[in-house]
């Protein structure tokens, strides 16, 4: 691989005798990685059923290596959210993240969800996730990757994090900033990248992450976290970040990564005299002449207790009244009379259990599409929300359609028509293809699984199995 000269020239002097084994690292395959979704099934059911040849990867339980001609994105079981895809070193951050369920957690750079998926698993469906990214269009894959793991304690915006610091001052456990970097450590995972990097932009991301931590400090209440995370070598983009941030915000004080073999520490002498005084040893650092995987930067960082807060937001009754307007013009969010008896039916004929025994939350209806909402969010009225808790479905004429999501979010034993494939039926392709399936079966909406595992829903009309797998999930080939 040609690497841009000056990256070459940088590391060469950053790394000395190290530079060889660095560069070597280069000529050699990339890793590819997945993560057991373990809000489905545990890491050994995983490993008795996956038809794949794993091996762990050393920093988190539920990561392994595949190789990458058995390409596990094709088979069913992703389809039904059991694994995600993704780069090895990309699940450290979720990894060491210390997230427990019941926990607030705000990602702030979420797409296309990698981080957030994992963090859901580790909060064990309770709890909040919001999970934000500034791009729309990435903004889709998120959502997407949010409901194929079954995600349902999760909020989804599409903001600013100025925005979202208006609308959650000091409100988070957790704050995870995988922020946008320049991803020199990228190269060999995506050669494209170095085009991006030739245009010189270092110092752009560095600004930008540097707007993004300030956002992050306002919203973690004391005592909790802001894990920040890249994808880049370069310490301007990390140790001097996160340095700046410090010095900065005296109220945060870095706190040790667990050790991993082959994990580096965070230097401070790239820091030139500013980082003496800080513990920079504490952030990690993955380097891919060292493990196997791409590089990585990790700093985790806690808000004193005790520090008197002069930032954040004090409730202010009269934004908290004009937000109130503007919600109450838009929507009403109480389920009318016949939303509730439409839903109620639905729960009757195809559940075996209320929605709201399932999980935790308010049941809304924004204009005919009902969610569960987790409990305890302030007023949103500042964000562009995308998905507002768990999606159960549509209110239609007369009816309720039971959304994808719901189905992904369900288990086996919540619903009480099931049709079960094997993972090699012909009629389970024929399912992931968007074709009517003759078979018969009891009248209705019935939960579609591949060996148990649900993937989205059919409705039983005589002997036909009406497909409702929706079109932009179908399988084309
Ligand atoms: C490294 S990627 C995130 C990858 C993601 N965390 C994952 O694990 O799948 C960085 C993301 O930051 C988003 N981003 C860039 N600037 C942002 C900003 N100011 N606020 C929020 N997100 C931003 C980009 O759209 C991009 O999706």
């Amino acid at each position: 691989m040609l690497l841009p000269e000056s990256f070459a020239a940088k590391m060469q002097e950053l790394l000395q005798e190290e530079y060889a084994d660095f560069l070597a690292s280069y000529s050699k395959p990339r890793y590819y990685g997945l993560r057991v979704n373990t809000l489905k099934w545990s890491v050994t059911e995983a490993l008795d059923k996956l038809p794949l040849k794993l091996s762990p990867v050393d920093w988190v339980n539920e990561g392994f290596y595949y190789n990458e001609e058995d390409r596990p994105a094709k088979h069913p079981f992703y389809q039904a959210g059991l694994y995600y895809i993704q780069e090895p070193s990309a699940m450290a951050p979720g990894a060491v993240i210390p997230v427990k369920p019941g926990d607030r957690v705000l990602d702030m750079c979420a797409a296309p969800g990698g981080k957030s998926t994992q963090v859901a698993a580790k909060l064990g469906g309770s709890g909040l996730l919001v999970s934000n990214d500034i791009n729309a269009e990435r903004v889709k894959a998120l959502m997407k990757n949010i409901d194929l793991s079954g995600i349902r304690n999760g909020l989804i915006t599409n903001t600013t994090p100025e925005k979202l610091a208006q609308t959650f001052p000091q409100f988070f456990d957790c704050v995870l900033i995988d922020a946008p970097c320049s991803g020199e450590g990228m190269f060999r995972k995506n050669p494209e990248m170095i085009k991006d990097w030739e245009k010189g932009t270092i110092e752009q991301y560095a600004l930008m992450q540097r707007d993004i931590l300030d956002e992050a400090a306002l919203m973690v209440r004391p005592g909790g976290v802001i894990l920040y995370s890249t994808c880049t070598f370069a310490p301007e983009e990390n140790e001097q970040q996160i340095t700046s941030f410090l010095r900065k915000y005296p109220q945060f004080e870095l706190e040790p990564i667990v050790d991993i073999p082959g994990f580096d520490r965070g230097k401070r002498e790239w820091t030139g005299s500013i980082g003496q005084d800080y513990p920079l040893e504490h952030t990690v650092r993955l380097w891919p002449h060292r493990i196997e995987g791409e590089g990585h930067y990790l700093a985790l960082m806690r808000r004193n207790e005790s520090y008197v807060a002069k930032e954040g937001l004090p409730s202010n009754e009269a934004d908290e009244k004009a937000g109130k307007s503007k919600l109450e013009k838009t929507g009403n969010f109480t389920l009318t009379k016949e939303e509730k008896r439409l839903v109620a039916e639905f729960e009757e004929q195809a559940l075996t259990r209320r929605f709201l025994d399932i999980q935790d939350g308010d049941m809304i209806s924004i204009k005919g599409h009902i969610y569960i909402k987790p409990k305890g969010l302030p007023l949103l009225h500042r964000l562009k929300v995308i998905k507002s808790g768990w999606y159960l479905g549509e209110v239609k004429k007369n009816r309720f359609e039971p959304s994808q999501p719901l189905a992904l979010g369900l288990e086996e034993t919540d619903v009480k028509r099931a049709v079960h494939f094997s993972a090699d039926d012909e009629d389970l392709y024929r399912y992931l293809k968007g074709e009517t399936i003759f078979r018969q079966g009891e009248k209705g909406w019935t939960l579609v699984t591949v060996a148990g595992f649900p993937l989205g829903w059919a409705k039983q009309v005589q002997d036909i199995l009406k497909n409702a797998y929706p079109p932009g999930w179908r399988w084309l080939t």
